[in-house]
C-alpha cells in the first residue's frame, strides 16, 4: 500500500451505478468478500435519510463511509470529495477505492467530481460499472441510458429467472450501445471480480507491477511484457491501438525515452485508455495485457510487442 498524503500512484476508484434496488450492494458485496487481498474502502451514497446498504457493507472488514440524505452526483459533491480526502489522509491509503453510487445518480456529475484539481493527484478514476436488474429495466428510461452509457463494465444481475430470450434482447441492446464486456452475475461463471479489482493490482513501495498471478478466471488471458529500458512513446502507443481491439483490459508503468523522458501510469478500461504522468522510480517499462479468452491471443500479442515495439 502507499504511504500517508502522496500516494506515489493515484489511487483507483471503481465507480458502481445502476437504478434503485439494481444490485449494486449485492455486487459490492462480493467484491468486498473476495479473496483477492487488497484494502478496500467503500463509499456509499444512499438518496434516503437511512442508509442501509452502509450498515450491511460495514460487517465486511473494510472501511465503509456513508453519504446519505443527496446524491453525490449533484447535491453531495463535496461531501464526495471531502470523504475521499479523508480516506486519502490516514497513514495507509487502500488499494482501491469503491463508490457506489445512488440509484438516481447521474454517473456524469461523479465523474466530474473525481476531475478535482486537487483530487486527481491522488484519486484515478479506475472502472465505471452499472449493474442492471435484468428482470426490471427500462431501455428508454434517459437515466438508465446515461448509467450504461458510462459503463466500462455492465453486470446483469437477477438473469437466471428470465427468460433466455428475454437476457438475448438485452444483450442486443446493449450491444448496439457498443457495451461489449458485459457478464451476468447469476449465469456464466458468474462476474469477473479479478477483472473489475485489477485497477486494484497495485505497487509495492518500489512502484512496480504487483507480478503475482490474480487472474483464476479462466474466461480471460493475461499476458505480461517488459521492458528493462525505456520505450517509444509512439511506437507503444501504434502497437496498444492494433492490440486493443482484443483487450478487455490493460494497466502499466512506462519509462518513455526521452528528452524530456518521463514516467507514466497507463491504463485501458473497455475502450478507454489513459496516459497520466507520474513520479515514480521507475526505469524501463511493465505491464499488464488482459483479454478474452478465445479472442485475446497472449501468444501471438506478445510477438505483436516484440517486433513493434523495436521497429
Ligand atoms: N436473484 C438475484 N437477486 C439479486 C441479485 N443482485 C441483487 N439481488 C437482490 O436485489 C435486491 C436489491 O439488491 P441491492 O444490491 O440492494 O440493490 P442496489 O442497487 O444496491 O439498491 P439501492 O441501493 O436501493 O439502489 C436485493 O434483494 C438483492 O438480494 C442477483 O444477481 N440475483
Amino acid at each position: 500500500m502507499a504511504d500517508a498524503g502522496a500516494p506515489a500512484i493515484p489511487v483507483p476508484v471503481l465507480l458502481v451505478t445502476g437504478v434503485l434496488g439494481a444490485g449494486k450492494t449485492t455486487l459490492i458485496n462480493s467484491l468486498l468478500n473476495a479473496d483477492h487481498g487488497l484494502a478496500l474502502a467503500v463509499v456509499v451514497n444512499d438518496f434516503g435519510a437511512i442508509n442501509i446498504d452502509e450498515v450491511i457493507l460495514s460487517g465486511t472488514g473494510h472501511p465503509v463511509f456513508g453519504l446519505k440524505n443527496g446524491c453525490i452526483c449533484c447535491s453531495l459533491q463535496g461531501d464526495l470529495l471531502r470523504t475521499l480526502r479523508a480516506i486519502l489522509s490516514v497513514r495507509a491509503a487502500p488499494d482501491a477505492i469503491v463508490i457506489e453510487a445512488s440509484g438516481v445518480s447521474d454517473p456524469r456529475g461523479i465523474l466530474e467530481a473525481l476531475f478535482d484539481p486537487v483530487l486527481r493527484e491522488a484519486v484515478r478514476l479506475d472502472a465505471v460499472v452499472t449493474v442492471i436488474d435484468a428482470e426490471d429495466h427500462d431501455p428508454d428510461d434517459a437515466l438508465w441510458r446515461t448509467q450504461v452509457r458510462a459503463a466500462d463494465f455492465v453486470v446483469l444481475a437477477k438473469g437466471a429467472a428470465i427468460d433466455p430470450s428475454a437476457l438475448a434482447a438485452l444483450r442486443a441492446t446493449l450491444a448496439s450501445m457498443h457495451k461489449t464486456l458485459v457478464f451476468a452475475a447469476d449465469r456464466d461463471g458468474g462476474v469477473p471480480l479479478d477483472l473489475l479489482l485489477a485497477g486494484g493490482v497495485r505497487h509495492g513501495a518500489e512502484g512496480g507491477i504487483d507480478p503475482s498471478p490474480r487472474l483464476r478466471d479462466d474466461r480471460f488471458v493475461r499476458l505480461e511484457w517488459s521492458s528493462p529500458t525505456p520505450i517509444s512513446l509512439p511506437r507503444f502507443q501504434a502497437t496498444i491501438q492494433h492490440l486493443a481491439p482484443h483487450l478487455a483490459r490493460a494497466k502499466g508503468i512506462l519509462c518513455v525515452e526521452g528528452p524530456p523522458g518521463r514516467t507514466y501510469v497507463f491504463q485501458l478500461v473497455g475502450r478507454r485508455a489513459t496516459l497520466t504522468p507520474a513520479a515514480l522510480p521507475a526505469v524501463g517499462a511493465q505491464l499488464v495485457l488482459i483479454g478474452r479468452s478465445g479472442m485475446f491471443d497472449a501468444r501471438r500479442a506478445a510477438a505483436t510487442l516484440e517486433t513493434m515495439m523495436q521497429r
